[in-house]
């Protein structure tokens, strides 16, 4: 039994959603199929998860929702057209939503995700009418029913592990289920999202839950490459990878599959193929436990902005037992996570991502470590990328770290931090944002250039 995704770019438009059903009808083991909101149908395009989000904020705001409803509608609206529902399926979708938005304005981050939701379930309904409307046998299945319980975080839901008991249900029922990606259900009821992207994480979730022989996930590219196609012309395909090298990709940027969606498949030893919906034929990208020989050491380079440093500095920190414990309380205290902690003997970086540190927050925090940790200087900088130089082969290469620091020489780049973990599966970068796709190339070059058009 097959799990398969489909992304937003898969299901943007009734001509995308036809080849989806074609997907689907070639193959019974795809038994469940999991739908996200309709993407973009070309670069100028707005996401309808981006327009509900603009919905909800408008509704919070008591503002005048008409307009941003009707753009959502129209969306609708024109693939119901081209797929030749009748106007029902309209009607039901815009009762739906203005019904969504009665919901109390007091619990601000339920009533948003309820809304930023509608757009995975609405297209669900769609596309399951459609699949019966071509005579394929298949249903619409809502998480609550299916059993889909998470954590109770507006907008970062984490799945329970009672829902796995659940969902292994799926595994007997007859029909192809449509399932609306990027939700579930708290245990009191209340809708929760994932974080953004995240309906790779409800057909992880699911692929884990039936114990499914494959988790396809379908986009818009033949394969996961070696680097952001958006940066590199035409990169190298990536055949094989493990895991460990997604997690790592993803997390520093390869959008192209949430990293958070690796564990529930990687947990019950799922393999994950990434496929092209627009060239189902192309073999993709398989991501699996382990993989034997290493053509190329690295993998993927990968980039992600947005990180900001926390920097602090205290004479003989290195012999302050605790010093360590008691500035990352501070930091636990004001809800915040941190990425990477580099260190010298009397100083330390703290990296994290840098939309936490709204302006009073970082007030505080700077405040605090002053304080309560006497230190002789702390100050915060922002605007980081980190680079990740990924692959399995690296482990116990020599000359891997030399190679990036020659290639970011060459590229006029300085480096502001370098770290690399002891399994050897990544090196880490911190730099300047603005340096941050020069590096890719540099790096891409040095690593990649002679290379075949398929790596591993
Ligand atoms: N290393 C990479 N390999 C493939 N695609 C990548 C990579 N890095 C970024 N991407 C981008 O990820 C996109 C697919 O992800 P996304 O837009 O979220 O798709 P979907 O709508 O199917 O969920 C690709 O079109 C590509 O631009
Ligand atoms: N629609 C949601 C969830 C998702 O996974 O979308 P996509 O498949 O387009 O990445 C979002 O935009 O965040």
């Amino acid at each position: 039994m097959k799990v398969a995704k489909f992304g937003g770019t898969s299901v943007a438009s009734a001509e995308q959603i036809k080849k989806v059903a074609s997907i689907v009808a070639e193959d019974k083991e795809r038994k469940i199929i999991v739908v996200s909101a309709p993407g973009k149908r070309n670069s100028n395009d707005t996401k309808v998860t981006d327009l509900l989000i603009k919905l909800g904020e408008t509704y919070l705001n008591n503002q005048d929702t008409e307009k941003v409803l009707q753009d959502v509608l129209h969306r609708y609206e024109d693939i119901a057209d081209g797929l030749g529902l009748g106007k029902e399926i309209i009607a039901t979708i815009e009762a739906d939503l203005r019904e969504r938005l009665q919901f109390d304005q007091n619990r601000p981050g339920a009533c948003m995700d309820l809304i930023k939701a509608s757009g995975e379930d609405n297209n669900a309904k769609l596309i399951a009418s459609y699949f019966q409307s071509i005579g394929l046998n298949a249903t619409y299945l809502n998480p609550q029913e299916a059993g889909l319980f998470v954590s109770d975080e507006p907008g970062n839901a984490q799945v329970l592990p009672e829902a796995y008991d659940h969902l292994k249900a799926l595994r007997d029922r007859n029909e192809i289920i449509v399932f609306p990606g990027f939700f579930g259900y708290s245990k009191e009821g209340t809708l929760v999202t994932f974080s953004r992207g995240g309906s790779d994480i409800t057909g992880s979730i699911l692929a884990a839950g039936i114990k499914a022989d494959l988790y396809e996930n379908f986009t818009d590219v033949d394969s996961v490459f070696a680097a952001n196609p958006n940066i590199i012309e035409n990169p190298v395909k990536i055949k094989r990878m493990t895991y460990r090298e997604m997690r790592e990709l993803s997390y520093a940027g390869f959008s192209v599959f949430h990293d958070e969606a690796l564990f529930p498949a990687f947990r019950n030893g799922i393999p994950v193929c990434v496929k092209n919906t627009n060239n189902p034929s192309s073999s993709g990208t398989m991501i699996i436990a382990e993989r034997e020989y290493f053509l190329n050491p690295v993998i993927g380079i990968a980039a992600d902005e947005g990180f900001a440093t926390i920097y602090v500095r205290k004479y003989l920190m290195n012999r302050e037992v605790g010093f360590g414990r008691k500035l990352l309380q501070i930091l636990e205290d004001e809800g915040l996570s941190y990425e990477h902690m580099p260190s010298g003997i009397d100083d330390t970086s703290i990296i994290l991502r840098q939309d936490q540190l709204t302006q009073g927050i970082e007030e505080r925090v700077v405040a605090k470590i002053q304080e309560e940790l006497c230190v002789d200087d702390v100050y915060v900088e922002r605007d980081f990328a980190m680079v990740m130089i990924v692959g399995e082969g690296m482990h116990n290469t020599i000359g891997i770290s030399s190679r990036a620091t020659a290639a970011l020489t060459r590229a006029n780049v300085n480096i502001e931090m370098i770290n690399q973990g002891s399994s050897e599966v990544s090196l880490i970068l911190g730099i300047h944002a603005s340096d941050a796709d020069r590096t890719v190339i540099e790096l891409y070059h040095e690593f990649f250039s002679g290379a075949d058009d398929t790596v591993q």
